[in-house]
């Protein structure tokens, strides 16, 4: 779905760079779940931007599809750090907003947006704005505004990082239930390993230096997977192995 071959970028500014990427490859297969964790400022939110086609790179390929695209924006899902919800729309009108973007009628959708709200768990607040609603129900409009969209590769930065620990816990399972229903593609960003073990398929490790290289995890645990699994054995193998990946590279 997802191909990044030898991704070179850097920031500039006035006649100095910063350089963020060089040389980056990495891939995400049709279906699979990928979490990107890293140190701060390692560049996780800028390859999202990239790979969503709000930067260009220095050289490299980003392919979608094995097909090389020059003008990226609108061909994946994207949803950012913040939720960018519109203040002044209520939850309806801002879960409709990728529809009035493109110009599909929206009332030959509607049947099939209500039946999503209701299983978003957002039946009764869809006319709430949405400084009404909780952090995570604003994620999860969010989420469904990105859904709606239609696009099959999902680009999630940190959706759950300003959530308390047992919100988060119950959009884990929310968010579990519903990618195996959605059979959409996720890259997922996190600085959480216990949200990246449990969600993914695979994890990478960006590098924090110009002349390291990203590393690749293998989650092999069964799925379905269920928040409980973080007790068991294999779980907590894995979370030590990937601490330790990421304390010899910091
Ligand atoms: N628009 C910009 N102009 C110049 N430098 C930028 C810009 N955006 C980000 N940077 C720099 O690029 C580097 C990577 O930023 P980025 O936000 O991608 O990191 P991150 O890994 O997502 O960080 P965090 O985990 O803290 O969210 C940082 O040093 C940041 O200061």
């Amino acid at each position: 779905m997802l191909s990044i071959h030898d991704l070179t970028f850097s920031f500039q500014h006035g006649r100095g760079k910063t350089a963020i990427f060089n040389k980056l490859s990495m891939h995400v297969n049709t279906g699979e779940f990928v979490s990107i964790i890293g140190a701060s400022g390692s560049g996780k939110s800028t390859l999202f931007r990239l790979i969503a086609g709000l930067l260009e790179q220095n050289s490299g390929d980003i392919q979608l599809n094995g097909e090389r695209i020059v003008n990226r924006l609108g061909t994946v899902g994207y949803m950012p750090q913040k939720d960018l919800l519109l203040p002044w729309k209520t939850v309806l009108e801002n879960v409709l907003l990728p529809l009035e973007i493109s110009k599909v009628p929206k009332q030959k959708k509607m049947s099939e947006i209500k039946e999503w709200l209701s299983r978003f768990g957002l039946t009764s607040y869809e006319h709430a704005y949405p400084h009404e609603l909780s952090g995570g129900m604003r994620q999860r409009v969010a989420f469904l505004r990105t859904i709606i969209a239609g696009r099959e590769l999902i680009l999630l930065d940190e959706p759950f990082g300003a959530l308390d620990a047992l919100t988060k816990r119950n959009m884990h399972k929310w968010l579990l239930e519903l990618w195996g229903e959605l059979q959409k593609t996720v890259l997922f960003i996190t600085h959480d390993l216990e949200e990246a073990i449990l969600l993914s398929d695979r994890i990478y490790l960006l590098p924090s230096g110009e002349s390291q290289k990203i590393q690749e995890v293998h989650v092999d645990l069964p799925r379905p997977r269920r928040s409980e699994i973080v007790y068991q054995q294999e779980f907590i193998e894995l979370r030590k192995n990937l601490e330790c990946l990421i304390h010899d590279k910091t």
